[in-house]
This record gives structure tokens, C-alpha cells and sequence, in this order.
């Protein structure tokens, strides 16, 4: 149970990963100022988390299950916390999916939506109500790059991010009259289980439905690049965690976070041309026309993110 003057702070999807990372690197702050309510769907799959909390297990970082597709989990979740009294809600849980998009189901495509979009709405519908009673509080949530800037054939999960984008910031404008918070965490690459789960499954497929020029351009052309600026640009989870952290203590907390400021130019670009050409050709030409020579790409981008632009992002140190 938390002291008074602790925080409570709820992390949806922390059995890996980003969210595995906040909820040790919070329930480890120095000066203990949180108590964390680290959620997962599966609870079987806590090992991780408890070896990586270690003596802070059971006092700082307690657990609790939640299916962020359930609207009964959601509830049963947030009533067994005390008073329903949460501080502080990180959205972290979130899938993947890539590939060409004749390959893919609407099916897969709803649940891409019903975690990352609706899974989202779901949990603030749940909490705001008496954030809003209390007039305190902050909402966090793990958007992306890709909420910002749509990457070929990442084009449901971009959409997914993109919709909750939209979501939060139209509801930040009612939240902030309520006094609550609401900022965006929005990484670029980062080393985690998404990385992997994502490549193992496109190794698997065969892409049914995608005509021969399509399915070569994805695996010969994009997965090689995504794998250059993987390595190039990864971040790791650590690295969000403290980029979370600040947001979370900050006085006047920022809405967007992107935590990378590599991604800035590519971001940019978008913003430097209201027509979307710019971004949409620099894109193709990086990927079709560049593509050979990502590692050299990378290195100008690397040169560009000069110390203007990286006053644009919140570091981790
Ligand atoms: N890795 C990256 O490059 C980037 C990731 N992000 C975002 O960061 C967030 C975390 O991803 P990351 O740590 O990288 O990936 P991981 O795959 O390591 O973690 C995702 C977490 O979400 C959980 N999850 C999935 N579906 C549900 C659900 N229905 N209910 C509750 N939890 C669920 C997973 O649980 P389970 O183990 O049960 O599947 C897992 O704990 C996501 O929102 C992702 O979109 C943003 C930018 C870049
Ligand atoms: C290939 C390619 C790109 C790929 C970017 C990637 C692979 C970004 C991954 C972001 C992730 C994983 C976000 C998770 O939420 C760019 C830079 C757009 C430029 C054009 C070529």
C-alpha cells in the first residue's frame, strides 16, 4: 500500500519491455516517492519483472492483472485499488504489426486498434472520472514516431498510434481545465520484445495475397533499412524510462516527448511542408533510391540533429 506523499502511479504491459522498465526505474527512485502498480495481462509471466524490482518487490512495486481489451479486467483492475485512487497512469501496454497490407486481415487490424487505441480509451475512461473529481493528475502515454509520421508498410500500427494521437490531444484541452495532465512519450526505435516478436513473425510469413514486387520490396528493401536504423537510432528501454521519469516530475509537463533526437529531422520534415510532399518523397527516395546506403543516411542524419534540434526532445540524462 502506498505512504502518504507517495504517488500512485498504474503501468499497463509491464511483463517486458518499455513498461517493465518504468515501473522498476520508479518503484527504485531514491527518495521513494512511488508506489507502483505494475499491471500485465498474463501474470504468469512476472518472473521478469520481479527478478528485475528485486528487494523493492512487494513494497515500492506491487502487482495487479489487466487486460487492457477488457472492459471487466479494466474495472475489476482499477477497483481493487485503494480508494480507486491512482495519481499517475502510464499507457504503455501496445503490439505491433507490419508487413504489406494485402497480407493482412481486417481481423488482426482490429486488434492492433483494440490494444493500442481502444485499450487506451478504455483505461482513461476508466480513470479520468475521478482525476477529474480530484482535480489532480497525470496521464501518460506510449505513442510513438510512428503517431507522428507514417513509415511504409508499418501502415495499421502508424494508423492505430496516429488515432490515439488525435484522442489525447483533444482530450488534454477538457483535462487540463480539470487540472490533469496529459503527455505523449513518443520513442523511435527501441531494443525490446516489440523488435523481436515483429522480426520473428515476419520470418514466419509468407505474405498470401501480396503480389511478388511487393513482397520483395518489403523484405529486400524496407526490412534491411528498418534493421540499419534499428541498429543506428535504437534506443533502449532504460533510455525511455528515464525520458518518463522527467516528464513525470516535471513542473509543467510537456504533451509531446519525442525521446529521440535523431527522429527529429524526419519529423521535421513533415511540419517544413504543409503539401506532405517533402516528407513523402524523402521517404521514398531514403528507402528506394538510398536504400543501399542507409549506414551513410544514417551518419548525415546522425550530423544534421544539431544542438537546436536536440533542445527539441527530452533527453534521458
Ligand atoms: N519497441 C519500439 O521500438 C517502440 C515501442 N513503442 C511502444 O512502446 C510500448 C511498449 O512496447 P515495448 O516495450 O517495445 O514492447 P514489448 O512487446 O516488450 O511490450 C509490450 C507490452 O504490452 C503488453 N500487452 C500487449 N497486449 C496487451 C493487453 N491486451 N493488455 C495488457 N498488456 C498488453 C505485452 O504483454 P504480453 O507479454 O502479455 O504480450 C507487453 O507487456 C507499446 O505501446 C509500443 O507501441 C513505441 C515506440 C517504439
Ligand atoms: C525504413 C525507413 C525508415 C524506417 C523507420 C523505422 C523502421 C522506424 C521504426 C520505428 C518504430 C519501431 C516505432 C515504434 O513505435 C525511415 C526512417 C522512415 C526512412 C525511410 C526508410
Amino acid at each position: 500500500m502506498a505512504n502518504s506523499g507517495q504517488k500512485v502511479v498504474l503501468i499497463t504491459g509491464c511483463s517486458s519491455g518499455i513498461g517493465l522498465r518504468i515501473a522498476v526505474t520508479l518503484a527504485r527512485d531514491e527518495k521513494k516517492r512511488y508506489h507502483v502498480i505494475a499491471t500485465m495481462r498474463d501474470l504468469k509471466k512476472k518472473e521478469k519483472l520481479v527478478e528485475a524490482a528485486g528487494d523493492v518487490f512487494g513494497k515500492t512495486l506491487t502487482l495487479l492483472p489487466l487486460d487492457v481489451c477488457s472492459d471487466e479486467s479494466v474495472k475489476t483492475c482499477i477497483d481493487s485499488v485503494k480508494d480507486r485512487h491512482i495519481d499517475i497512469l502510464i499507457n504503455n501496454a501496445g503490439v505491433g504489426l507490419l508487413g504489406p497490407l494485402e497480407s493482412i486481415s481486417i481481423e488482426e487490424m482490429k486488434k492492433v486498434f483494440e490494444t493500442n487505441f481502444f485499450g487506451v480509451v478504455r483505461m482513461i475512461k476508466e480513470v479520468m472520472p475521478d482525476m477529474k473529481k480530484r482535480r489532480s493528475g497525470h496521464i501518460v502515454v506510449m505513442s510513438s514516431v510512428m503517431g507522428l509520421q507514417g513509415v511504409v508498410f508499418n501502415d495499421i500500427y502508424t494508423a492505430s498510434k496516429f488515432a490515439m494521437e488525435g484522442f489525447c490531444e483533444s482530450m488534454a484541452v477538457q483535462l487540463m481545465k480539470f487540472n490533469v495532465r496529459m503527455s505523449m512519450i513518443e520513442p523511435g526505435p527501441v531494443h525490446t520484445e516489440f523488435e523481436t516478436k515483429m522480426m520473428d513473425d515476419v520470418a514466419k510469413m509468407e505474405y498470401p495475397g501480396a503480389d511478388a514486387d511487393t513482397v520483395r520490396y518489403f523484405k529486400d528493401v524496407y526490412l534491411p533499412s528498418s534493421i540499419d536504423i534499428f541498429e543506428a537510432m535504437g534506443q533502449t528501454p532504460e533510455d525511455i524510462a528515464k525520458c518518463t521519469k522527467k516528464v513525470i516530475e516535471s513542473s509543467s509537463p510537456r504533451f509531446r516527448n519525442l525521446t529521440n533526437s535523431l527522429y527529429t529531422p524526419i519529423v521535421a520534415l513533415k511540419y517544413a511542408d504543409e503539401t506532405g510532399g517533402l516528407s513523402v518523397n524523402t521517404f521514398y527516395n531514403l528507402l528506394f533510391n538510398f536504400g543501399p546506403l542507409m549506414h551513410i543516411t544514417m551518419s548525415i542524419l546522425k550530423c544534421l540533429t544539431c544542438s537546436c534540434l536536440r533542445r527539441r526532445t527530452i533527453s534521458p540524462n
